[in-house]
């Protein structure tokens, strides 16, 4: 009589869940699936013994990858006790995650081992990313209908995330490349295809070029090729370059500028400086040489931006440009100045990473809180509840300079509003009055709404620049328990603690 054997490879236990959800979701004659007899009883893939496999049976694989693509522990044995000669039917879904260099590694090891030996796969091996369940759910459903006897769909099956990652990024197209304001600039990138999924909250990578003005500038200086320096951060100045430049010009004002105690100096000195005003102003001998520099800067990190949208096929990112004068010369931001120079038609590379310590809780209402380009998380988090049939209470309170040029996404937070996936929209603009109005005061000055949503369970999220929102929103929510809830100073903070204790505040800040 011919077997099925359900194994699993699992490190941290989503495999294994994976394998017992299959076997329940088949006994259970899940309304997709066919009926099946015999339970399947998951077993770890070491204690499979492939020796017993004839032609008939058949080998259901649910296995990560871990370390450098290497099998999860309880996997370990398996490739080495397996026969010469397999002549069983096998299908693999292997769980992993694009921002490893090996992908993925173990299930496709495994995959092509079994079938050098002559086992027969019923369907493709799944490679699947780290937002598997979609996956599993169409994987189910195939090998579910193939043990009932039809084959068809588990033929036809064809899912494969593409490997991209930090080490291979994906070169998405620009479909949309526009300002939203003055200095804000809208891209949107083209990801159908590409296997890429994200969630509200996750975050996208790019991977920007230098300014071709400031690269051909240090080609003029150095007399020379510079291409040696176009992976390197041309604005991120460290310290070592600037103790290889004093000591070799002698420069005793910048040694001094060095020293511990003027670190602020420093810092101020450093701000919007990139390496050409370094040299211009401190090594007019031109003792340092395209060596020196390329030992001590150090390479482009990639950037990441918020996701602003919330469709498979398309990517939403905004950001603000930052372009200024300094020395007499026009100085871009390294991304936004890569990005604000391509068109639509052009491709960037791309990578995708989820940011859970900013992750969108669904079942609870929302309360949003964002400056500027911190809007887009919430974007994407309103564009997503959009597509659904109800949506929660969601209060935004959005922070930016003027009402007439600033309020960005403003037709689609509007059309939010007018469908109900919006309840409440707050802003504040800092410059429309003599006063200064920030969001902490618009805060405030809707308290109790702010008090009711907390009270009803709403997780308060926070998105924005660092120095404006860290400390201000926390003191607002003091005096809003203070205020709507009559609560003392001390009930405040040990509010303001719980909420914390409880992930109910997550902020996402930069
Ligand atoms: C330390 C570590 C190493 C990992 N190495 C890889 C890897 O090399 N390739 C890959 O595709 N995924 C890798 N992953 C991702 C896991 O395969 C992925 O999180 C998977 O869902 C875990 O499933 P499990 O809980 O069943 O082990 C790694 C994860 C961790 C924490």
């Amino acid at each position: 009589m011919s077997q099925t054997i359900l194994a699993f490879g699992s490190e941290s236990g989503n495999a294994e869940r994976l394998a017992n959800q299959f076997a329940e979701r088949l006994q259970a004659n899940d309304p997709h699936s066919a009926p099946h007899s015999t339970p399947l009883c998951p077993l770890p893939l070491n204690q499979v013994d492939c020796s017993k496999l004839g032609a008939d049976d058949l080998l259901l694989v649910i296995t990560s990858s871990f370390g450098d693509g290497e099998p999860p522990a309880n996997a370990e044995a398996f490739l080495d006790q397996l026969p010469a000669a397999c002549s069983f039917r096998y299908a693999v879904f292997g769980l992993g995650d694009v921002s490893y260099p090996n992908f993925c590694g173990y299930s496709k090891d495994l995959d092509a081992a079994l079938s050098q030996k002559g086992a027969h796969p019923i369907a493709a091996r799944v490679d699947a990313d780290i937002y598997f369940d979609g996956f599993f759910d169409q994987w189910f459903d195939a090998i579910s209908r193939y043990l009932a006897g039809d084959p068809a769909q588990a033929a036809a099956l064809d899912l494969q995330v593409a490997a991209y990652g930090d080490s291979a990024p994906y070169e998405a197209k620009i479909l949309r490349h526009d300002r939203i304001s003055d200095s804000v600039l809208n891209v949107e990138l083209d990801i159908a295809g590409s296997g890429i999924q994200y969630a509200p909250g996750d975050l996208v990578y790019l991977y920007p070029q230098n300014d071709p003005f400031l690269m051909m500038a240090l080609a003029t200086w150095f007399e020379a090729d510079v291409s040696a320096l176009a992976q390197k951060d041309l604005r991120a100045l460290p310290k070592t370059l600037l103790k290889t430049v004093a000591r070799a010009t002698g420069d005793s004002d910048l040694a001094e500028l060095l020293k511990f105690k003027n670190r602020a100096a420093l810092q101020d000195y450093l701000y919007g400086l990139d390496i050409l005003d370094l040299l211009e102003t401190r090594d007019p001998g031109k003792l340092i040489t395209l060596d020196d520099l390329q030992e001590v800067l150090p390479d482009i990190a990639p950037r990441a931006y918020s996701i602003a949208s919330a469709s498979p096929q398309k990517l939403r990112l905004c950001m603000r440009e930052i372009s200024y004068d300094h020395s007499g010369r026009k100085h871009l931001g390294l991304s936004t100045g890569y990005m604000a120079a391509r068109a639509v038609g052009d491709s960037v590379p791309i990578a995708v990473r989820p940011n859970p310590e900013f992750a969108f809780d669904a079942d609870r209402p929302a309360l949003m809180i964002g400056t500027g380009v911190g809007v887009a998380p919430f974007i994407s988090y309103l564009e997503q509840q959009s597509q659904q049939d109800e949506s929660q209470t969601n209060i935004l309170c959005f922070g930016e300079k003027l009402s007439h040029c600033d309020f960005l996404y403003g037709d689609f937070l509007t059309s939010c509003q007018a469908m109900g996936t919006l309840s409440t929209l707050i802003t504040a603009y800092s410059r429309d009055h003599e006063q200064k109005f920030y969001v902490q005061d618009a805060m405030r000055a809707n308290a109790d709404a702010l008090y009711g949503a907390i009270q009803s369970g709403a997780v308060i999220y926070v998105c924005g620049n660092k120095s404006h929102l860290g400390g201000a929103v926390n003191d607002a929510l003091l005096d809003v328990f203070q205020q709507a809830g009559q609560n003392s100073p001390e009930e405040a903070s040990a509010m303001l603690r719980a909420l914390e204790t409880a992930g109910r505040i997550r902020r996402d800040l930069f």
